[in-house]
């Protein structure tokens, strides 16, 4: 199984970003400790930009199985990586470190949670591990 795992803005900043929500475990950990797992060809990436999201995404298509990805800042404005996100044919696991719906009002709704199949948010950085579970279960 090829799953693509994309994370969006501001995660490149992980483990010294606001680490009472997000947490000490930088990106780097996170994806050590999902390849460490060994379920799954791991293709892990993070953009601060929407566009360059959208056309992994794209190109994505044909190829992956599925897709785990954390939209940051963007899951709350972007019908664009939506989109996106519709033309592929696998599986979508959006994953948030914080539990979004316990937060500010504005982070409360989600237009990847339109598309996504699972929608894992506040495990804190094991959502991710928990989204891979799940797709090799
Ligand atoms: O950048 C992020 C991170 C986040 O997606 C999370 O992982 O909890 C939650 C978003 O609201 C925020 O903009």
């Amino acid at each position: 199984m090829k799953i693509l795992i994309l994370n969006g803005p501001n995660l490149n900043l992980l483990g010294t970003r606001e680490p009472h929500i997000y947490g000490a475990d930088t990106l780097t950990d996170v994806e050590a400790s999902c390849r460490a797992m060994d379920l799954a060809e791991l293709d892990f990436r993070q953009s601060n930009h929407e566009g360059i999201l959208i056309d992994w995404i794209q190109e994505a298509r044909g190829h992956t199985d599925a897709i785990v990805i954390n939209p940051g800042g963007f899951s709350h404005t972007s019908v664009a990586i939506l989109d996106a996100l519709n033309a592929f044919e696998g599986r979508v696991v959006e994953v948030h470190v914080s539990n979004i719906h316990k937060r500010e009002a504005f982070r409360h709704h989600s237009y990847v949670s339109h598309r996504a199949d699972a929608v894992i948010a506040g495990l804190g950085v094991e959502g991710y591990r928990a989204a891979l579970r799940w797709l090799a279960g």
